[in-house]
């Protein structure tokens, strides 16, 4: 008994200092440390929004983006949080009663009220850009037009966020923005990576931007379009060819079918068991076409379809003017267009059509997306309607027209071959977020891509919690070997002194 209390009195880390000692540095190494993961954790988040709305020739879509509150300016961290397509047509569609194309857009923004929290309402800005169908009925008639968008201004203004304007886009902010929507989601800008051209097939207008190494704009400067972006400089290749878009181009399909006002139409590019009445004065009734009304026509026609892919590629390729070019290179209507270069991303009805034609794989040769698509076009109408039951009748009948005018468009008007075609990827979303120029629009206007390359922080938080939690169990270490002489001596029996 004696011994055993000797023994506890000489052992000295039974000592109450060290005890004391060793229970305070335990403690205070987890406070620091909890107050060092505390103090670093990231706050809960806050995120600010944008809205854009795209008012297209087809009809209008809103956007919602949003974005950590506290870093504006990081990339990749915008991102598409809702999508509303409005009912109806384009607001081009509205020049005899204007009132209505405000008024369509009112139940997507009533989604966009519910979506962005009340307290972020007043500084969330909201833009309307308008495209090719806009374009084309201010060409027509600008009175209009004006009207249309003080419709749509009024409609806007009575919504609680901070309304920036409605505007025509012009075809080289619609090509450049598209450009910088998927290089932007891709991380591509921030990160330096060669960048992906951009493919963009409207219903009125259709849009290709690309890098390429030799291109820097002296050839061409109306196709040119230089961005400072992270520190990097691109010279950016940019056209929009108004009227070849799907829609417009099936008009201009259409009309070179119908020069002579013919009562009856035998159409390549539609099923065989197609067919249709329709009126000169609708088909014709578009600057894209107008010129070319054939005088003293009927006022129907009967549109008939055929289901031939050649002869309709041939009627197709009839659209577009590849004899004259003033440059080194066109891709047609004597367009500049420089050497392609990279990879692709096409977007808008390049993927609604590929899609449903199953044609979204690339590394499918051209020859077989050909040989399917005569295949597809060769198939009788009312076969096609079975086998497609949910699908809308208007896109139905004009998917074999749709996929010969994008096979025409690629291959022949932007000269795409065999080789450099599995270069391109036909893309609907990009990490959630729509394809298509809004993204690349609300950026530019927020000024969220900063033309320098922003300073990061040092460590990210993850490691600067694994160092701090490093360095902590070191020190924890340490002080229990400081106090080693204090320690009891190990041996199978204890040592009485
Ligand atoms: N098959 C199919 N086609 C669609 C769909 N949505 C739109 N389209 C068609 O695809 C074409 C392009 O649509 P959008 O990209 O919205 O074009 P837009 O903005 O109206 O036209 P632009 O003003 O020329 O840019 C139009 O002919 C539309 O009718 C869809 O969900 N499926």
């Amino acid at each position: 008994m004696s011994a055993q209390r000797d023994m506890k009195e000489k052992n000295p880390w039974h000592t109450p200092v060290t005890i004391i000692f060793s229970v305070i540095g335990v403690i205070a190494i987890v406070a620091l440390v909890t107050v060092a993961v505390l103090q670093n954790r990231p706050l809960p988040q806050k995120y600010k929004y944008g809205i854009v709305l795209d008012a297209g020739s087809s009809h209008t879509a809103l956007y919602i983006y949003e974005w950590p509150a506290e870093k504006d300016n990081n990339t990749g961290r915008v991102e598409q949080t809702l999508s509303c397509k409005v009912d109806g047509p384009g607001i081009s569609s509205y020049a005899s009663a204007p009132w209505k194309a405000g008024k369509s857009l009112t139940k997507c923004l009533e989604q966009a009220r519910q979506k962005v929290p009340v307290k972020r309402h007043s500084e969330t800005p909201l833009y309307l850009g308008a495209t090719a169908g806009m374009r084309l009925l201010n060409l027509e008639d600008s009175s209009a037009s004006t009207k249309v968008f003080q419709a749509v201004e009024e409609a806007l203004q009575k919504f609680p966020f901070s309304f920036q304007g409605a505007r025509i886009l012009s075809g080289q902010e619609e090509g450049a923005f598209g450009w910088v929507t998927v290089n932007y989601l891709d991380d591509r800008l921030e990160q330096n990576l060669q960048t992906r051209g951009a493919l963009d097939l409207g219903g009125a207008s259709t849009q290709i931007s690309f890098v390429s190494d030799n291109f820097d704009g002296s050839d061409s400067p109306d196709n040119a379009v230089a961005f400072r972006l992270y520190g990097n400089d691109y010279n950016l290749y940019t056209h929009s060819f108004l009227c070849y878009g799907k829609d417009q181009a099936l008009r201009k399909t259409l009309a070179q079918q119908t020069k002579s006002g013919p009562g009856t139409i035998l159409d390549p590019c539609f099923h065989p068991g197609y067919t249709e009445t329709k009126n000169y004065s609708v088909l014709y009734d578009s600057p894209c076409v107008s010129d070319r009304k054939p005088q003293g026509a009927p006022a129907t026609f009967n549109h008939t379809g055929k289901g031939n892919f050649s002869r309709c590629q041939e009627v197709v390729k009839r659209i577009f003017n590849f004899t004259e070019c003033k440059y080194s290179q066109c891709s047609f209507n004597e367009v500049f267009q420089p050497r392609l270069q990279g990879p692709f991303g096409a977007f808008s009805a390049y993927y609604f059509v590929m899609n449903f034609l199953n044609l979204t794989d690339t590394s499918i040769p051209l020859e077989v997306v050909t040989e399917r698509l005569s295949r597809y076009c060769a198939t009788p109408w009312n076969q096609v309607k079975e086998q497609h039951p949910g699908v809308k009748l208007k896109y139905l009948a004009e998917y074999c027209f749709s996929g010969t005018y994008i096979v025409t468009l690629l291959t022949k008007g932007y000269n795409f071959t065999s080789e450099n075609y599995p270069n391109i990827k036909f893309i609907k979303k990009i990490k959630g977020s729509d394809a298509g120029w809004t993204l690349g629009y609300m950026l530019n206007l927020t000024n969220m891509i900063p033309a320098e390359a922003p300073d990061s922080p040092p460590l990210p938080y993850a490691g600067y919690v694994s160092i701090v939690t490093v360095i902590a169990l070191l020190l924890f270490v340490l002080f229990i070997f400081s106090l080693r002489p204090l320690w009891p001596r190990c041996s199978k029996h204890p040592q009485i002194i």
